[in-house]
């Protein structure tokens, strides 16, 4: 379906596109490579972090990540004729400096370099990962420092003279998507009598929406328009141009997004991570949104998928950890569009070697974004959807020299590149889960990214109140 979206005077449509690609010339943005000058930005009302430029990438090879990570940022710091830099310490409400990072709100350029890499790690435990150390970080407390690298419009570029044309395709379209998820119960019943810890209890299934529109997609204004929303963490990861190395012409692009989902963070010898599974769609009407909540904590099934995350990273935790729990114990978590059950979990290492990814890569996939068992729920997912995730459903995060850092589920999410984004949602799927509701709640889970593409899952223009 072609239709018209967003708002704005109307003009010819070449006159208003050229109009348009001239200005986004001028405020750096030169068509067909829209991410070039993007940096990365994990934001939060809790923690800011933005990094520009890229010092080098994390290589790829045959050591485990957190060994590869360690080795370049200690090459990085030999190659500086320094030791390696002093851990970076927690973050104050009046933000934090340490080399190569900057106070709160503005970057400031070192010679040094950020003793730390940033990036996004693959849902595939195979599949590259894509970690740089940038050239300058910021980083504030609040959201000061993601104001100063992503300016609102009227400072870089004027609105869009036209509106944008943008169509949707959804890749399973809705009835196979439906039908993936009959199929997965029908495994998971199969399985029922398999000796003790084999039978399938949990498989998350996704489903993507395949979006192109008529001009290059404003990574910026997609990752302001989500970080609006206080229960989140927003992230814009550049990621390098798919295809061959060789081809200028390939559009650089992101994985932009709005999880509210926290894989891991470490800090000195604390841990802590924050799970969630079991969703329901919020509603406008308090009551209404009021009910959906306390019907969601009631919910058996979706208590039973919740326990299954919770479990799986308290048992992958244990033997690293001399004190652990969940001091809360499971409680609601909001976004502006979804209820989830959570449960904050905390720990103690045991070892300070455990760095953040090292811990990342210990817990991913959690059964948040694959399934119980693992393998077996991972050779469902790759039977039943069918497509690769790339870094949906992966994490998204940064990691220092000192080991700390912290990794956030890469979910409500796009890959955008050019003109073309591909959006992704998933559920978790357990014995009493229903295809209908199921793929409501992906539907309810795209509702975050559409809006602030300002589309419906048809790819109509929302009007004014976001209907
Ligand atoms: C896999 C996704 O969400 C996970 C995280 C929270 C709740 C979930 C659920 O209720 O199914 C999923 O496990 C997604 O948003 O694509």
């Amino acid at each position: 379906m072609s239709v018209v979206a967003g708002g704005g005077a109307r003009m010819p449509e070449a006159e208003g596109r050229a109009a348009e690609e001239r200005a986004e010339e001028r405020a750096g943005f030169a068509p067909g490579v829209p991410f070039a000058l993007l940096p990365f930005a994990l934001v939060s009302s809790g923690e800011t972090l933005v990094g520009k430029g890229c010092l080098g990438l994390v290589a790829e090879g045959g050591e485990p990540l957190g060994a590869r990570v360690r080795a370049h940022l200690a090459a990085s710091a030999a190659a500086q004729g320094a030791a390696p830099a002093s851990p970076v310490s927690g973050i104050s409400a009046s933000g934090i400096s340490a080399p190569g990072i900057s106070a709160p709100g503005i970057s400031a350029p070192s010679a040094a370099g950020p003793d730390m890499v940033v990036g996004a790690l693959p849902y595939e435990r195979g599949a590259p990962a894509h970690l740089f150390q940038p050239a300058e970080l910021s980083r504030s407390a609040g959201r000061a420092c993601f104001a100063a690298a992503f300016p609102p419009p009227a400072l870089v570029r004027p609105e869009p003279l036209s509106p944008a044309c943008m169509r949707i395709a959804a890749e399973p379209p809705l009835a196979a998507y439906r039908a993936a998820v009959a199929e997965a119960l029908a495994r998971m019943q199969a399985s029922e009598g398999a000796p003790v810890g084999e039978a399938l209890r949990k498989i998350v299934l996704s489903r993507s929406l395949r979006l192109s529109s008529d001009r290059p997609i404003d990574a910026s204004a997609l990752l302001r328009a989500l970080a609006r929303d206080a229960g989140v963490t927003a992230f814009c990861v550049p990621l390098p141009p798919a295809g061959p190395p060789l081809a200028p012409q390939m559009p650089a692009r992101a994985l932009v997004g709005a999880t509210p989902e926290l894989l891991v963070a470490r800090q000195g010898r604390a841990v802590t991570s924050h799970p969630l599974a079991g969703s329901a769609r919020r509603w406008r009407e308090a009551s209404a949104d009021r009910a959906a909540a306390q019907a969601l904590l009631a919910s058996d099934k979706d208590r039973r998928e919740h326990g299954e995350v919770v479990t799986a990273i308290l048992d992958q935790l244990a033997p690293h950890c001399v004190a652990l729990g969940t001091p809360e114990g499971t409680g609601l978590t909001a976004t502006a569009s979804m209820w989830h059950l959570g449960t904050r979990i905390c720990g103690r290492l045991r070892r300070p070697d455990l760095s953040a990814i090292d811990l990342a890569m210990l817990l991913h996939p959690t059964p948040a974004v694959c399934g119980t068992p693992r393998a077996a729920a991972a050779r469902a997912i790759a039977e039943l959807e069918g497509y690769d995730r790339g870094f949906y459903s992966g994490a998204v995060g940064w990691c220092d020299g000192a080991g700390d850092g912290a990794w956030h589920v890469a979910l409500r999410c796009a890959e955008v590149a050019g003109r073309e984004a591909r959006l992704y949602a998933g559920a978790g799927i357990v014995p009493g889960s229903d295809p209908v509701s199921e793929g409501e709640e992906t539907s309810a889970k795209f509702a975050a990214m559409l809006q602030a593409l300002g589309i419906d899952e048809d790819g109509r223009p929302l009007t004014e109140d976001g209907a």
